[in-house]
């Protein structure tokens, strides 16, 4: 039987639509959900198997994207949100009531301050951009899975069509390189 990774990726991936334009993030609670707007279309998404990123009941990996900060908005019930881990780079604020991580705006001085991780599945609209490729594959053992089942779990991201990597994709990880070597003089800034 061919590995569950993800609800949003198991049956293949999501359609993009030309029109999506943003939309409203919604949490899981029934009572005074925590609402959160995004404006415009999401970059980088991708499938992370990394232990903070949220996942839904049952998956193994996160759905997880970035938008700028500035297009990100809590609308409703933000009161409900807290920071899950102060010290990390993402600050993911999670809903008390469900769990569910609503927003990640990254602050500190790094190659991704200004962006903001969220989980798209999350949106109310359809039409965002879908996962492009995997990061933090092997991290998913650090949750439990068995280290046996890595070769099943990756020949399936392919099939899927999610390239599978170990940290971020390459664009990702020139990018970050790139802003560190500018930093330390080692490339002009
Ligand atoms: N093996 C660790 C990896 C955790 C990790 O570094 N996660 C990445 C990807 S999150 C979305 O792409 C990261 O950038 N984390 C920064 C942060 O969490 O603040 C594990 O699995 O825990
Ligand atoms: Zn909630
Ligand atoms: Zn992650």
């Amino acid at each position: 039987m061919a590995e569950k990774l993800h609800p949003k990726i198991d049956n293949g991936l999501p359609k993009e639509s030309a029109s999506f334009a943003g939309g409203t993030l919604v949490c899981a609670c029934t009572s005074k959900p925590v609402k959160v707007k995004v404006k415009g279309q999401i970059a980088h998404n991708h499938a992370c198997g990394c232990t903070k990123c949220w996942k839904p009941e049952g998956a193994i990996f996160s759905v997880v994207a970035v938008a700028g900060t500035s297009d990100v908005t809590v609308s409703e019930n933000g009161d409900k949100l807290k920071v899950v881990d102060s010290s990390a780079l993402i600050q993911r604020h999670a809903c008390t009531g469900c769990g569910v991580h609503m927003h990640g705006p990254v602050e500190r001085d790094h190659a991704f301050k200004g962006l903001t991780f969220i989980h798209p599945e999350r949106f109310v609209e359809d039409g965002w951009s879908p996962p492009g490729f995997a990061a933090f594959v092997s991290s998913i053992i650090e949750s439990g899975v068995d280290p046996k089942r890595m070769d099943g779990i990756r020949a399936r991201l392919k099939t899927i069509g999610l390239e599978p990597y170990d940290c971020l994709n390459p664009g990702l990880m020139d990018y970050m390189a790139t802003w560190t070597a500018k930093r330390s003089g080692a490339l002009p800034a």
